[in-house]
């Protein structure tokens, strides 16, 4: 009886799964099914080799386990940390709760927040500072939504999708809008606000919060949380180093100049 080494070596004349793969595509007949049945021949002892595709599901790389093994873990502390995602869940009580800390962490009131600010403000440094927030704010808008629209990554099974003002994206979950909005409001209060102690770590202890609510309120998974907060915390640095100033964006000062 050959072996199963000497069989494939007659079959691919090397020891290459790449050549194997091809000549599996030579021996089959045009339109034939590519089903399990079909691939070991009756009566021989060895299996005709796999797809490629199939060896590679049979075979998966270290990155890929270790990926698909972070996703199922993802994924089963995401639902068990949805506490407030339902009525009926284990902490339903505090969802309203959670729903106003969504909304203080939601892209309308600060968008409009700093509007109204920048409409208001009488002194040319509070102008400066809130020009950049308003770019910053619409910066991390764009980018949320394209990268929500690359990865569509859906949101929880768990998450009832009752928020405050969404866009079409929005019914995608990676990164958290969120999240990022936390990280970089807070970077950049704690860098051109001068405020009292108290008050920053109150700054900090929001943006956790608002970032802990997501998951809590079923809306994203942590890895979602995470990368968002991430997204966010780096794109304050490529607002302060595209920082808009008199000097740099004259018109558009001019525009708010009373
Ligand atoms: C309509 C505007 C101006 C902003 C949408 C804000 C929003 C709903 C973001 C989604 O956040 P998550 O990704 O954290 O759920």
């Amino acid at each position: 009886m050959p072996s199963p080494r000497s069989s494939r070596e007659r079959r691919t004349g090397s020891g290459s799964s790449r050549l194997e793969f091809l000549s599996l595509v030579s021996q089959r007949s045009p339109g034939a099914p590519d089903s399990p049945s079909r691939r070991k021949e009756p009566g021989s002892s060895a299996a005709a080799p796999l797809p490629e595709e199939d060896c590679m599901k049979l075979n998966p790389s270290f990155l890929g386990i270790a990926l698909s093994s972070l996703l199922a873990i993802d994924l089963w502390a995401s639902k068990r940390l949805g506490v407030c995602a339902g009525e009926g869940s284990a902490w339903g009580s505090a969802r309203p709760l959670m729903k106003v800390i969504e909304i203080s962490g939601h892209g309308i009131p600060w968008l409009l927040g700093t509007f109204y600010g920048l409409c208001q403000s009488d002194s040319s440094a509070a102008r400066e500072v809130l020009l950049n927030l308003l770019f910053a704010l619409l910066l991390d808008l764009v980018l949320v939504a394209v990268v929500k629209g690359l990865v569509k990554r859906p949101r929880p099974t768990h998450n009832k999708m009752d928020m405050f003002v969404t866009i079409s994206v929005d019914k995608y979950s990676f990164p958290s809008g969120h999240a990022t909005r936390a990280a970089l409001v807070c970077r950049f209060i704690l860098r051109h606000l001068v405020l009292a102690v108290p008050l920053r770590v109150l700054v900090v202890l929001w943006a956790l919060i608002v970032s802990v609510s997501r998951v809590m309120l079923g809306r994203h998974n942590m890895t979602d949380v995470l990368f968002g907060l991430l997204l966010g915390y780096a794109l304050y640095s490529v607002v302060e180093h595209c920082w808009l100033s008199p000097l740099s964006a004259p018109a558009l000062f001019a525009l708010w100049s009373h």
